[in-house]
């Protein structure tokens, strides 16, 4: 069984994990402690969400997770490496080509298309332009957006908007995907199909999914859920609805 302790143990499908990390900030002669030598492994294929109240450092420990912020002490091994031993450069680099993000305020931008949006990652990644049009294509398909694909962001609702950049993320075929409040900005019905479809994605893809959210009404679409509180993880466990989901996709068919 995989934990969040302080005795972690490992299980084989573990593609991201936080070993012994903390991070204060200083603030003035203030230094305040956000995270308290964490420790968890996250797995492939499912959804695990970080819940927990404002505050409690659930987007500082996704931004370190995902090499966006380094840690004060402790590592995160990501994909089997070491993010602390790689260079800016690597870094970047290994961002680009294994991760993907969603954040609470889409970061589109408002000239390109929804195609464009999704299009202009895969052109850094050095794909050629038929193969990243394809891709986009697909994205965009797979998150319901085919037919809005050459509108502009002012001409989407917000819910579409995250979906762009979902399909922007995906696209990239990331084996990690990292979203931090995508459901902050939308309404219940918009928020539950961002997260069904997130969902989906890590069951499909074979994705590590790992969501950061204070939105309680998430908690039944995850596969795994992780209470954060004054920077430690309380508890570890799979929600009721994710159980009966896979206790249902295991009955034999009559
Ligand atoms: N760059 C920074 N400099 C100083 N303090 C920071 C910085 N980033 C975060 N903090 C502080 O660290 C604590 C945790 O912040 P964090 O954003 O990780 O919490 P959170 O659980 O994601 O909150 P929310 O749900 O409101 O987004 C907060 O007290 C915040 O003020």
């Amino acid at each position: 069984m995989s934990t969040a302790t302080n005795t972690p143990s490992i299980s084989t499908s573990t593609t991201l994990q936080a070993c012994g990390v903390r991070k204060s900030f200083v603030s003035g002669r203030l230094q305040s402690v956000v995270l308290h030598d964490l420790w968890l492994d996250v797995r492939a294929s499912e959804l695990t969400l970080i819940s927990g109240p404002s505050g409690c450092g659930k987007s500082t420990l996704l931004a370190i997770l995902s090499g966006l912020q380094p840690a004060d002490a402790g590592g995160v091994r990501a994909l089997g490496h070491e993010l602390g031993g790689m260079g800016m450069r690597e870094l970047e680099n290994f961002r680009l080509q294994h991760t993907g993000f969603v954040f609470q305020g889409f970061n589109l931008f408002p000239a390109l298309t929804a195609l464009e949006q999704v299009e202009l990652p895969l052109s850094y990644m050095g794909l050629p332009k038929g193969v990243a049009r394809k891709r986009a294509i697909e994205s965009l398909d797979e998150v319901g957006l085919g037919p809005r694909m050459r509108l502009l962001p002012a001409e989407l609702s917000g819910g579409e908007k995250q979906r762009v950049a979902i399909a922007r993320a995906l696209a990239k075929e990331p084996e990690l995907l990292f979203a931090d409040e995508p459901t902050s900005s939308l309404d219940s019905a918009n928020g539950q199909i961002v997260i069904d479809i997130l969902h989906r994605i890590a069951r499909n893809h074979g994705t590590t999914v790992l969501c950061v959210s204070h939105d309680p009404r998430l908690v039944g679409h995850a596969d795994r859920v992780l209470a954060m509180e004054d920077g430690r993880i309380l508890s570890d466990h799979v929600p009721p609805a994710s159980l009966s989901t896979t206790l249902e996709a295991k009955e034999p068919s009559a």
